[in-house]
């Protein structure tokens, strides 16, 4: 395989069972349908008029990330980020893939690398029974500077570094460059910024200094990862429609929506992309979730993505899959290379359900059974579609990224919907804030406290 990334979707399609399936004429119109919508993607991808393709001029902040993060890497045992939603998942996704789940418990020459991504007062508490804190950096990352979650966070954590006798002007803060309270306190402290590109939202920001720096401190070339952003986009702006990946991907799925698919998920074959799935869910879920369409109709659009691990969750929510509603799409994923030094030795030749391992790699194995339950889900009308990556490199996992963003992207446009703003999640930040006593919000405190007031008195709470 000498693509970085193949995409089969001839499970989306089937002469069988057309009110499940998208039908090979179906198929075939699909052009017709949606062929303006995604040429005026391609368009705006290569006239860098989209959001997405600020990432691919990140290149010019690399060197000063790259030596950002060899002093950091020189003088500190730990890197503490703090972060929630797009300013956490990313750089979870990329340590996943590249370094694995255990990167924190191997000696190394690099630091020691942790997220941070809540405001549970226990975790926090296990956090720095950890790491010690005068021994760690901190890395603040928000692109609006105001999410109260790392805020309240960073408020902790600054005092305890303080307090540990830690250099203040070190601590890094990463956030959109306007002119809010982030950037005066890093101001003020002397901090370390690294500017987000104004126009590039959050969930998108991982191909930027929010998903480099961390990268870098533990040794994963940015570099890399862009030039894989590079190489799919490249991919997706050259293609016509009948030969494009996205195209294919992106019209199936939102064909299939149509059809009452409400549930898009995304089963991956390798723990390496199980963080991979937590980022897919935030990016699919917030761009296409919305009540309306960009000419102001009510559309409730959107599907709602999950995600989940092969093999293990073959053993939990497959059985639900393959023999409940019929609502889901499924993606399965896989790495193509790995280093595969697994091969069964035959310990125990008179058992049949042991000896039949002799001479087979687990990672044969691990393909094998997603075959078979993509194969099962199909024979019982669930449609699937595969992807698999070639290896596990940054160069591959910067395509896969840039793959799924330009994805979302392309079906907002086929909903005509904002794949950008995330107006569901504010009124809850609103209550938060006045609820919290925030100044600018105290205009607002006594409706909530009201609110609030009549919402307890409708609770009916049953004792144990
Ligand atoms: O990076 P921040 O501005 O702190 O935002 C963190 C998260 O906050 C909100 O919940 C948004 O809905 C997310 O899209 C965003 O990723």
């Amino acid at each position: 395989m000498n693509e970085i990334i193949s995409v089969d979707i001839g499970h989306l399609i089937s002469e069988r069972d057309k009110l499940n399936f998208i039908s090979l004429s179906d198929f075939n119109a699909l052009e017709n349908k949606y062929g303006h919508v995604f040429k005026e993607f391609q368009m705006s991808l290569q006239g860098k008029k989209s959001y997405l393709t600020l990432s691919l001029e990140e290149e010019r902040s690399i060197p000063a990330i790259k030596s950002l993060a060899k002093n950091i890497a020189a003088k500190y045992e730990n890197v503490l980020v703090l972060g929630i939603g797009g300013s956490a998942l990313g750089a979870r996704a990329v340590i996943q893939y590249l370094k694995g789940p255990l990167y924190n418990l191997i000696q190394q020459e690099h630091p020691r690398l942790f997220i941070l991504d809540n405001i549970d007062p226990v975790l926090v508490k296990y956090y720095e029974d950890v790491i010690d804190i005068g021994k760690t950096l901190i890395i603040y990352v928000s692109k609006s500077g105001s999410t109260p979650e790392t805020a309240a966070l960073f408020i902790h954590f600054y005092h305890r570094f303080k307090e540990a006798g830690g250099d203040t002007a070190d601590i890094v803060i990463c956030c959109d460059p306007g002119d809010n309270g982030i950037n005066h306190i890093a101001k003020s402290l002397g901090c370390r910024l690294l500017h987000i590109p104004h126009n590039l939202p959050g969930r998108y920001s991982v191909l930027s200094s929010v998903g480099f720096l961390p990268s870098e401190i533990i040794g994963i070339d940015s570099g890399q990862l862009l030039e894989g952003a590079h190489i799919a986009h490249q991919s997706i702006i050259s293609d016509g429609p009948q030969q494009n990946a996205l195209f294919a991907l992106g019209a199936s799925l939102f064909e299939l929506a149509l059809k009452g698919k409400s549930i898009h998920v995304l089963f991956n074959y390798s723990n390496l992309l199980s963080e991979f799935g937590l980022w897919f869910v935030q990016l699919w879920a917030e761009s296409l979730g919305k009540k309306q369409s960009l000419a102001n109709n009510v559309v409730n659009a959107g599907t709602t993505p999950l995600t989940c691990l092969g093999a293990t969750d073959q053993h939990s929510i497959l059985q639900l899959f393959k023999e409940g509603p019929a609502d889901k799409v499924f993606g399965f994923m896989k790495i193509n290379n790995v280093a595969d030094g697994i091969q069964f030795t035959n310990e125990f030749p008179t058992e049949k359900e042991y000896s039949y391992f002799a001479g087979r790699t687990m990672q044969e194995q691990l393909h094998v059974e997603q075959l078979a339950t993509e194969m099962s889900l199909v024979k019982d009308g669930k449609p699937c579609y595969s992807i698999t990556l070639k290896d596990v490199s940054p160069k591959t996992l910067g395509g896969l990224f840039y793959f799924f963003e330009a994805l979302v992207v392309f079906t907002a446009n086929l909903w005509d919907i904002n794949a950008y703003d995330q107006p569901g999640v504010e009124e809850g930040k609103n209550i938060t804030y006045s609820l919290m006593g925030r100044q600018d919000y105290n205009h607002k405190k006594s409706k909530y406290e009201q609110e609030v007031s009549m919402y307890n008195a409708e609770r009916r709470i049953y004792s144990i």
